[in-house]
């Protein structure tokens, strides 16, 4: 069978070398366009990619995603700053262009995918959950996309379940002690040198507490899920928010 044949945007990046590495490894992939900041994005278009891996910024990814789904281009995205909007936004794009798959993937690690899974299990059976994310400094969103990720699934199963907000009697303080919150989850971002990417997820309930910990101690823990992304994207067509869509998970 043909290899199919791969471009990837922000090349250049911590995320985008490693990606490209990866796909020049795999026998089954070509890897045809790499595409970095001030590159022309038809530069995709004219090497004849099947399927874009886009790891850029929030503030490139939505213009490139209009770009490329436009132009019937399969896409696999790790790039953050998806919210509801851009995602809707995102969706009609898709629809224009029916057979097109578009992978949003807040993580591509395996076990933070497990983590989520897990903790959108865990959810209603506790009656408090908090997140913490903690991630090199170098990176500029906060919370991270894993995070608010996480949060939106423990709220939906909390939500389902009839459970309210985690109890919380905090009246005095300082502005962000308590975090950010998504769908009344709290979330806590740390920033700090020597860290690549970890989440650990809090859940709690009169006299016991169950914590899920993931860490990415190197980028290479993306690689696989890229790669898996890469194979079934074609195979999933619209938008797909999450690569545990792609594996099968109960
Ligand atoms: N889903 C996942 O598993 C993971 C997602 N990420 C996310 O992926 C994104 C990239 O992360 P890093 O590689 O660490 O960031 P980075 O800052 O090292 O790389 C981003 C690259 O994109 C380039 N860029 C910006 N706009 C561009 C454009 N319009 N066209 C082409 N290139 C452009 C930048 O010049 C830079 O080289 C972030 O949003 C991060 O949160 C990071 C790690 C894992
Ligand atoms: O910027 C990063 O590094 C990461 N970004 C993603 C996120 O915001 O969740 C995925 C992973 O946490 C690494």
């Amino acid at each position: 069978m043909a290899a199919l044949k791969v471009a990837v945007i922000g090349a250049n990046g911590r995320m985008g070398q490693q990606a490209v590495a990866a796909i020049r490894q795999a026998d089954d992939l070509e890897l045809v366009a790499e595409v970095s900041r001030g590159d022309d994005l038809t530069n995709v278009v004219d090497a004849g990619a099947q399927i874009a891996v886009e790891l850029t910024v929030p503030a490139s990814t939505k213009e490139n995603l209009r770009f490329l789904v436009g132009q019937g281009i399969h896409c696999v995205v790790g790039t953050t700053g998806w919210d509801e909007q851009s995602l809707g936004a995102l969706r009609e794009q898709a629809a224009a262009r029916p057979g097109v798959g578009v992978l949003i993937a807040p993580n591509f690690s395996i076990g933070a995918v497990l983590a989520m899974h897990f903790a959108a299990q865990a959810a209603r059976f506790f009656e408090s959950a908090e997140v913490i994310e903690l991630h090199h400094p170098n990176k500029v969103d906060a919370p991270s996309g894993t995070a608010v990720h996480t949060a939106e699934g423990i709220a939906a199963a909390r939500s389902k379940a009839g459970l309210g907000a985690s109890p919380d009697a905090t009246q005095h303080g300082l502005d962000g002690a308590r975090g950010a919150v998504v769908g009344d989850v709290h979330i806590h971002s740390v920033r700090l040198r020597g860290l690549v990417a970890h989440e650990e997820i809090l859940f709690g309930s009169p006299g016991e507490q169950l914590v899920i910990r993931t860490d990415s101690f190197d980028r290479t823990s993306f690689m696989p899920g890229i790669l898996t992304a890469v194979r079934s994207v074609q195979d999933h067509p619209g938008v797909t928010v999450g690569l545990d869509k792609y594996l099968d998970l109960r």
